[in-house]
């Protein structure tokens, strides 16, 4: 683990004292979140505003947040998802982190200008065992830093290859596919701004969303999952579960979109001279990733 990540985690430990506002503490997140700019916005806007606050403080909630192992090691552009969930747990919710097994095969278009080169079985399992591990090793550094703040806050972590394993395509797209309209599908930006581009989206894309909100609905029937975090680039595919949810089960459930990092020149936070800027140290050493954030632009810093 690089040594800065550990001084960002020991520094949550500050922005997390229960806010006055919220007298059990559980809210704190959200409320000092918001207010450092950390999360951006709430899905669904008009009711999230109100209910997810009351819903926080009724007790511990069930958070998550995925991550596709489209490599094997997590990068900065997953950090600000990663200090999301430990700002919950140390709130006392229990936290999620989806590693996507499965989602990884097919691919998400969201934010992306190209098809994703597909990726082999056994390159998504080593890459699998390579972000949960990363991911185990960072929240159990967070427990030992007595980062668990309240009792009862758990922390799992999941691959999202154990719930379609044993499904079949005929069974889910019978089952599943039949609650999704083709004309909400379409009409995500994700879809949109690639179906403008001359290489257009494989239906293998084009069918992402459904996968990851079955993944909500799955955790929510499970876990009695309720809130996703995710990038805004995400946006899409928390609507999707929110409408797959409240067709199916009736309920409302809430996005958190995270704020997506750029720098004054447009370029997605994470990317030093065309090289990811990984978190684990074997692919970028604690000094390179030191180095990556002491050289930001003085106009960049702040956000
Ligand atoms: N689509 C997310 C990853 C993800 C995967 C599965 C989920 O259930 C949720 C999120 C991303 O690319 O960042």
């Amino acid at each position: 683990m690089a040594a800065p990540i550990i001084h960002a985690l020991r520094s949550l430990r500050r922005f997390s004292r229960p806010h006055s506002r919220c007298l059990s503490g559980l809210c704190d997140p959200l409320v000092s979140g918001t207010r450092r700019g950390l999360f951006k916005d709430v899905f669904p806007a008009e009711t999230a505003r109100v209910q997810l606050p009351e819903l926080l403080s009724s007790g511990p909630q069930t958070v998550y947040c995925g991550f596709d192992p489209t490599a094997d090691s997590l990068h900065v552009g997953n950090l600000l998802a990663v200090l999301g969930l430990l700002h919950f747990h140390r709130a006392g919710h229990h936290v999620i982190a989806v590693v996507g097994g499965a989602t990884a095969q097919i691919g998400d278009p969201s934010g992306r200008q190209q098809e994703r080169a597909a990726l082999s079985p056994e390159r998504v399992a080593e890459n699998v065992r390579g972000i949960r591990e990363s991911l185990q090793r960072i929240f159990s550094h967070h427990e030992a830093l007595g980062g668990g703040g309240q009792p009862g806050g758990r922390v799992t972590v999941l691959d999202n290859a154990a719930w379609y394993r044993h499904r079949s395509a005929v069974e889910f797209l019978g089952s599943v596919g039949r609650h999704f309209r083709m004309s909400t599908m379409l009409s995500r930006h994700s879809v949109q701004s690639r179906l403008a581009a001359p290489e257009g989206m494989s239906l293998a894309e084009f069918t992402y969303q459904v996968f990851q909100a079955y993944d909500f609905y799955y955790l929510h029937q499970k876990h009695g999952c309720k809130i996703q975090l995710g990038g805004t680039d995400q946006l899409g595919n928390l609507m999707s579960g929110h409408e797959f949810i409240q067709r199916t089960a009736g309920e409302d459930v809430f996005g958190i979109l995270l704020p997506l990092i750029t720098s004054s020149s447009g370029d997605k936070l994470g990317k030093s001279a065309g090289n990811a800027v990984w978190l684990n140290r074997d692919r970028t050493s604690p000094f390179e990733f030191y180095q990556y954030f002491v050289r930001q632009r003085d106009s960049d810093v702040e956000r």
